[in-house]
This record gives C-alpha cells, sequence and structure tokens, in this order.
C-alpha cells in the first residue's frame, strides 16, 4: 500500500538576476526563492491498483514520484510505501519498486539485451527458477526473445520499451511507476504495451502508478485517477465518475432531407433552454450541441425522425482528453463543459 499524508515538497533555490552584472549580483547575494512543488497532498494506494496520475507541466507528478521512490525527501508529511520510508530505506524500497522512463532507458546502451538482464538478475539476487519462469512470462506478453540477443542501442523505441518494462519488473515489484510508457511509440505498439501492462497487473498483483499525458493510456488502463493542479490534489476518484460529471456535453450532426426541419426553433419546440442546448445549422446539417443531464440523444433523433427524413447522423461524446484539458485550464470549479 501507498499511504501519503499532508506531504509537502518545497525547494529552495537562489535568486538568479538577468545579465552578466546580475551574474555577479547573484554571487554577492543570497536571497532565496521557495518553490512550493508538492503541497499537502494526502492519498491512498492500495496493493493491485491502477492509478493514474496526471496534471499539467510542472503541476508535481515527478516530485510526487520522486518522493514514493526516495529520491527526494518530503519537507514535511508522511510518505510510507509498502510499510517503508522511502527517503530513509532506499535500498529495501528499491526492491519493491520497479521504474520505466518513457523518455530515457535503464538499459546497458552497449550490451546484448541478455547482458542487462543477467546483470539486474545478480543485482536483486534473483534465484534461476524465478528468473527462468519470469523471462520465459515477459517473451509471452511482450515477445522479447526476438531481440534478446541485440544490444540496446540498435533497438526501436517500441522494443526498447518492451524491454526497459520487462527489466523493471524482472524482480517482481510491488509497486511500479511508469512515467510516459507509451511516448512516441505507434498505435500498435502502445496496444500491446497497454495489454501487456493489464496482464503482468493481473498475474502479479503489481499496485502501478501511471502519469502520463496520454488521455488513451488512463483510459485503457486506469480506474481511478489523481488529478494534481499546483502542486495540490485536485481530484482523486472513479475514471467513470469523472466522466458522468464532467462529460455531460454532446454533439449530435443530423442531416436532413427536408428544409423545413432546417427552420425550426427547437429550444422551443423541445422545451429547453440555450445553455442546455444549441443548434446551428450547415447546409443540410443541423449540429446539437447538449447536456446529455438535460435531454437525451434519442430524444432528439426521435423527435427529428418524426418530423422527417433522416440521411445520417454522426453522434460526439466528450473525450477525456478535452475534459482535462479544461480542468488544466480552469480547474475544477462547478461543470467544466455545457
Ligand atoms: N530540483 C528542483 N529545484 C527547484 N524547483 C524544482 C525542482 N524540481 C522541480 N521543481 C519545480 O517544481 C514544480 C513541479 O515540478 P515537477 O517536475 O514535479 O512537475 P511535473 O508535474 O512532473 O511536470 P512535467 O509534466 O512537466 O514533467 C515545477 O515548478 C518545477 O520547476
Amino acid at each position: 500500500m501507498i499511504f501519503l499524508d499532508n506531504v509537502t515538497k518545497q525547494f529552495v533555490t537562489s535568486k538568479k538576476y538577468p545579465g552578466f552584472i546580475g551574474a555577479i549580483k547573484g554571487l554577492f547575494t543570497r536571497e532565496k526563492v521557495i518553490k512550493l512543488a508538492v503541497n499537502n497532498i494526502s492519498m491512498k494506494i492500495n496493493d493491485g491498483e491502477v492509478v493514474g496520475y496526471i496534471g499539467g507541466n510542472g503541476a508535481g507528478k515527478s516530485t510526487t514520484i520522486k518522493m514514493m521512490t526516495g529520491i527526494l525527501t518530503p519537507t514535511s508529511g508522511t510518505c510510507m510505501v509498502n510499510g517503508i520510508n522511502p527517503a530513509e530505506n532506499r535500498i529495501e524500497n528499491a526492491r519493491n519498486i520497479g521504474v520505466v522512463f518513457g523518455q530515457r532507458t535503464q538499459l546497458w546502451w552497449d550490451l546484448p539485451l541478455s547482458e542487462s538482464f543477467s546483470i539486474l538478475k545478480e543485482i536483486y539476487h534473483i534465484s534461476s527458477v524465478d528468473y527462468e519462469s519470469r523471462m520465459e512470462y515477459f517473451n509471452e506478453v511482450l515477445g522479447i526473445n526476438e531481440f534478446i540477443n541485440s544490444s540496446v542501442r540498435t533497438l526501436s523505441l517500441g522494443q526498447r520499451m518492451r524491454a526497459d518494462l520487462a527489466a523493471a519488473l524482472l524482480h517482481n515489484p510491488k509497486v511500479l511507476y511508469l512515467d510516459e510508457p507509451t511516448i512516441g511509440l505507434d498505435v500498435v505498439v502502445k496496444e500491446n504495451i497497454r495489454r501487456a501492462i493489464k496482464e503482468i497487473n493481473k498475474k502479479y498483483n503489481t499496485t502501478i502508478i501511471l502519469t502520463t499525458h496520454d488521455m488513451e493510456d488512463i483510459e485503457e488502463l486506469c480506474n481511478r485517477i489523481i488529478i494534481i493542479d499546483k502542486g495540490t490534489v485536485i481530484y482523486d476518484g472513479m475514471l467513470a465518475d469523472l466522466m458522468k460529471t464532467y462529460g455531460t456535453k454532446c454533439i449530435i450532426e443530423i442531416e436532413v432531407k427536408e428544409v423545413e426541419l432546417l427552420q425550426l426553433n427547437y429550444n422551443e419546440l423541445l422545451n429547453i433552454s440555450k445553455e442546455n442546448l444549441s443548434v446551428k445549422i450547415n447546409k443540410n446539417n443541423i449540429c446539437f450541441t447538449f447536456n446529455k443531464n438535460a435531454i437525451s440523444v434519442i430524444d432528439i433523433i426521435s423527435y427529428v425522425m418524426k418530423r422527417g427524413t433522416i440521411k445520417d447522423f454522426k453522434v460526439k461524446e466528450t473525450e477525456l482528453s478535452e475534459i482535462v484539458k479544461e480542468i488544466y485550464k480552469k480547474g475544477m470549479v462547478g461543470e467544466v463543459l455545457c
């Protein structure tokens, strides 16, 4: 279990002055600047959960993960990972965690991949029996045997990500931190990586903390999300609840045959305010943008069908990426959309 209670991290840096004179001045003045990167956050993540930890650039995600991995010490508050204080027991904590950074590899660049795995086996004191069975499993879910004898520098980005994931999991850690695990990958490889992550979570009950800007990763992998903004947790709950509350906007575009249908006042006829339904006409298309809590897709379609012929229609629901974009811009105030 991961447990954070009122955790704060502040960085103290020296004030920088612009230009050459500024640089000289900086040498003689000791003016400090305090940056509150993480501000009093609390969370509890149970074993086996897959949690999306998201936020805009500079929100405080990496700082939080660094405290969970023991790289940084909290300025105040309690951070415990599987009963261990990571900053005080870095080595013990390292045995329980795996980390994958999409942007950089943790493997030995010039060595064949098989050698990297052999080194990790020794570092983590993995028994030969466990090593063999895990390698077999990683080949099943990640297909690593295809390139096991190639040096890491020659691997494609997709192969390298699969190798990095296997390497992070070789010692069967209880917690896996994934930082942008699908960045730069094509859609097929992304799908494979996500499927492997799901399988590994199911097989080993690994707790997974995923930080990403890719909302498809979140939708595919996480039931729960935690959103951080300016160092503060602004949402911690089920993804489905966030979608239900904030994903109320829906768009239907209906192509009709009769021109009379284009001239109706739908707000009046459907008895619905302009706030909950806006209608735009474009050639023979009527575009309804509406709040799903006020009126349903079926209501609108059946109303139009009763009065004329529908040639075609398209429905577009609000995507998670749109909701999250609005939350990053405006915070969690009121209904974000519609
Ligand atoms: N070592 C440091 N010294 C001073 N300030 C820092 C340090 N590390 C991070 N910060 C600041 O703390 C804030 C949070 O940074 P952090 O790296 O945790 O954000 P993030 O959410 O991971 O962002 P991104 O998505 O861009 O990686 C930022 O304003 C950053 O500039």
